[in-house]
């Protein structure tokens, strides 16, 4: 069970309860753990572990999820950080959930893209301080996780035959990443590099990652969670208010008008899936995907 493997000092749930401190997963309907949730009972950093076999992708239920578990450390009033991972070897996030763009349901694409925009509000608006800790590909809206985390730390790709890749490659598909998202990527490397990643759809290497400053720091594979989860600790004790209030400095803006527009991203976002072009392209994807595997 991974719980067990996190940290010796992890709090089982009895443990944790006691202590006013929890630790438990979230589920869908089958009962599947998409998400587990941690929290250090010594340092009072909590874990969210993305769980999602075989790659992370963001479905209705993954982003349903991610959501439920922010808010329920959120509702803590002393947890100050939070350090998002992912169980999987290999992969941290490995975007949308691209069989939720294939021939939708329109009610249920609705609801998928509003619990993906739901996410940005909460992780990118969180008034924890959130460490991303990337230990494998974070392709687009994988990479949109990690960018709305305060501080990034990704595996580092030296010696690796197959590094992991992050960035938004969504161009390289024929789609295009929202506004929102976009804005994300430009506010963090800037315009030159954001409008070279997003137009040629780049996923880059760890060390290029870093050298562009879409990651702060890249570490071997072993220590990527101990190592975000020491920083979590350090910007948990960074006084609370005004960190949050610096947080906001940069992203509340941002925040606010995908709040006054987002009905109309979702209007956008439906019309631009469901057109013909752009199923095909889908469906081409979705096949490549696949073939892959055989
Ligand atoms: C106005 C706005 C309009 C539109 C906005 C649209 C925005 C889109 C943002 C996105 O996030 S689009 C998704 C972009 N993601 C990708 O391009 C990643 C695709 N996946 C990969 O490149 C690789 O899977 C990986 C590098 C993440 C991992 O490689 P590996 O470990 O070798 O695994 P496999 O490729 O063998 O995949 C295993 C399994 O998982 C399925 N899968 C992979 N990615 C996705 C995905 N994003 N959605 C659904 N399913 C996915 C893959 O098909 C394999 O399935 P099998 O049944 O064949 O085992």
């Amino acid at each position: 069970m991974l719980v067990a493997t996190l940290s010796k000092r992890l709090l089982r749930v009895g443990q944790a309860k006691r202590c006013g401190l929890s630790l438990r997963s979230f589920s869908d309907a089958k009962d599947k753990d998409l998400v587990l949730t941690s929290i250090d009972g010594d340092t009072g950093v909590a874990t969210i572990t993305m769980n999602q076999a075989p790659v992370n992708s963001l479905s209705l239920e993954m982003c349903q999820a991610i959501t439920t578990a922010i808010k329920e450390v959120e509702s803590q009033p002393e947890i100050q950080s939070l350090v998002l991972a992912s169980s999987l070897p290999g992969v941290f996030c490995a975007g949308l959930d691209i069989t939720e763009l294939h021939k939708p349901d329109e009610k249920r694409l609705t609801d998928f893209w509003h619990s993906f925009q739901q996410i940005y509000f909460d992780l990118y608006g969180s008034r924890l301080a959130t460490i991303a800790a990337i230990a494998g590909h974070a392709p687009a809206a994988g990479c949109m996780l990690a960018l709305s985390c305060d501080y990034r730390i990704m595996v580092s790709g030296a010696g690796s035959k197959k590094p992991s890749t992050i960035g938004l490659n969504e161009t390289k598909l024929g789609i295009v990443a929202p506004s929102w998202l976009g804005y994300q990527y430009i506010d963090t490397i800037g315009q030159r590099q954001a409008e070279l990643g997003l137009s040629l759809g780049l996923l880059h290497q760890p060390e290029q990652a870093l050298a562009i400053g879409l990651v702060d720091e890249l570490v071997p594979r072993e220590e990527v969670l101990s190592r975000a989860q020491a920083e979590a600790v350090k910007w948990g004790k960074i006084p609370a208010k005004a960190r949050l209030a610096s947080k906001m400095l940069a992203r509340k803006a941002r925040l606010d008008h995908l709040a006054a527009t987002r009905k109309e991203d979702n209007d956008f976002f439906r019309s631009f899936v469901t057109n013909e072009t752009a199923q095909k392209i889908i469906d081409g994807y979705l096949q490549s995907l696949s073939k892959k595997k055989s």
